[in-house]
């Protein structure tokens, strides 16, 4: 029989002294706390050589306890393991096993963004007490994190891909979204616009209440938009796959980005089954092989795919994938939601924009532009395409908007 110590948090003043509980049949974890205020909280090793169980590393961030049924969610003790307790560890699975973390979910291949646990949080009983430890490892870090592991959970609704056969082959042939891209920008001389048709967005919640996509979506065509991004995921921008076809079928012509949290292969299909032109590949979200990967899916399906980066090491990353067309750099921090235009001129700089200039690379400048002078230093700084959601859209008039943002009436506009 494991024993379980109960650890001993410094007094409180208010809060019942700790409880010890000894003999119990299963724990090897406990952590209970109240309202933010722990209270007892022990994470124990199974006996060790000597007998004496050991303090495992603690790593629980916060805990729920379930009683006879009921489901009391607390927040419990933020540890960190300290770094002593990390070199020391020899055996990564084992390590990360006994803290309650699959080895594998650790972020790998040069992505910052992990993917769901199998598992969930793993299950503690103690007594008649149920308690979901929720650790490091079986928590999300970050917004972008949790938008990822919840499209992970509804990829598990979607259809089976044979069944996307007939819608595939029913959409309407892709259009050239990065020949779109090019051809403003030849025309116009500023940066060609890829405006959003975005309801909300996890920053900035509701940005319009009277949102009608298809209205949307012709009135940048209208003023001079190149191509347009729809966001199609529901949970946190209110966006919906059937908006990006219901503009499609409306008769606009300007090709669409499928702005979407892509993990998986089968939403490629899904995307160009329900009218998308492009789509944008994540690189905080993916690994190499599965950009890869992607991008040949993308070319059979006649789509280009955007490549957001957010740092140097995503750049680089990035520029060593063959075939990359087109690469998106967001000035908003995805796990912050800091903005920051400065981020596209530091990406730009020196040797990584050579290499963009060398191989045609198309630059999208991405978040945060709202002036004429936006728009300027980001093509000093390099970029011939520019995303552009909230300035436009929280405007009366959306297509107006455009000759706001870039001080001129780009519809008709020529370079000379
Ligand atoms: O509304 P803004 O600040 O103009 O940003 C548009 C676009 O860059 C942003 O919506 C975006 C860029 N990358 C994303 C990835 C997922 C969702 C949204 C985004």
């Amino acid at each position: 029989m494991e024993a379980l110590a109960v650890g001993s948090a410094p007094p409180r003043p208010g809060l019942a002294a700790p409880t010890r509980y000894s003999n119990v049949r299963r724990p090897r974890t406990l952590a209970i706390a109240a309202a933010g205020r722990p209270f007892a909280a022990a994470h124990m090793e199974p006996a060790a050589g000597d007998g004496r169980p050991r303090p495992a590393p603690p790593r629980c961030t916060s805990a729920e306890m379930v009683c006879v049924g009921m489901v009391f969610p607390c927040r419990a003790l933020r540890w960190t393991r300290s770094r002593r307790a990390r070199s020391h560890a020899t055996d990564p699975a084992a390590d990360a096993a006994s803290a309650g973390a699959p080895a594998e979910i650790a972020g790998v291949d040069g992505i910052r963004i992990r993917r769901r646990p199998v598992t969930g949080p793993p299950v503690h009983y103690v007594g008649p007490f149920q308690f979901r430890l929720e650790n490091e490892g079986n928590t999300p870090r970050n917004i972008l994190e949790k938008i990822v592991w919840d499209k992970d959970v509804e990829m598990k609704e979607r259809r089976p891909l044979y069944m996307l056969k007939g819608p595939l082959e029913a959409a309407p042939p892709a259009r050239d979204f990065v020949g779109a891209l090019k051809a403003s920008y030849d025309r116009t001389g500023v940066p060609a616009l890829i405006a959003e048709v975005k309801k909300a967005s996890p920053s900035r919640g509701v940005l319009r209440e009277d949102f009608d996509p298809v209205q949307i979506a012709q009135a940048y065509e209208k003023n001079g938009a190149a191509c347009l991004s729809v966001l199609t995921d529901a949970k946190y921008f209110q966006g919906s796959f059937d908006y990006l076809e219901a503009i499609r079928r409306a008769g606009v012509k300007c090709s669409l980005l499928c702005k979407e949290f892509i993990i998986d292969a089968w939403q490629l299909y899904y995307a160009r089954s329900k009218c998308a032109d492009a789509v944008l590949l994540i690189a905080a979200v993916l690994p190499d092989r599965d950009i890869k990967y992607m991008l040949k899916i993308c070319k059979i399906l006649g789509m280009a795919a955007l490549v957001e980066v957010h740092d140097e090491r995503e750049m680089d990353r990035v520029l060593g994938i063959d075939g990359v067309q087109l690469i998106g750099i967001n000035n908003r921090n995805l796990e912050t939601f800091e903005v920051d235009i400065g981020n596209t001129k530091k990406l730009l700089e020196g040797e990584r924009g050579q290499i963009i200039a060398q191989n045609n690379i198309i630059v999208v400048g991405e978040s945060g532009l709202f002036t004429p002078d936006h728009i300027s230093f980001v093509q000093n700084a390099g970029v011939k395409a520019v995303l552009v959601g909230e300035s436009l859209i929280k405007q009366e008039d959306p297509g107006k908007a455009i000759t706001g943002l870039f001080g001129k009436d780009i519809s008709h506009a020529s370079a000379a």
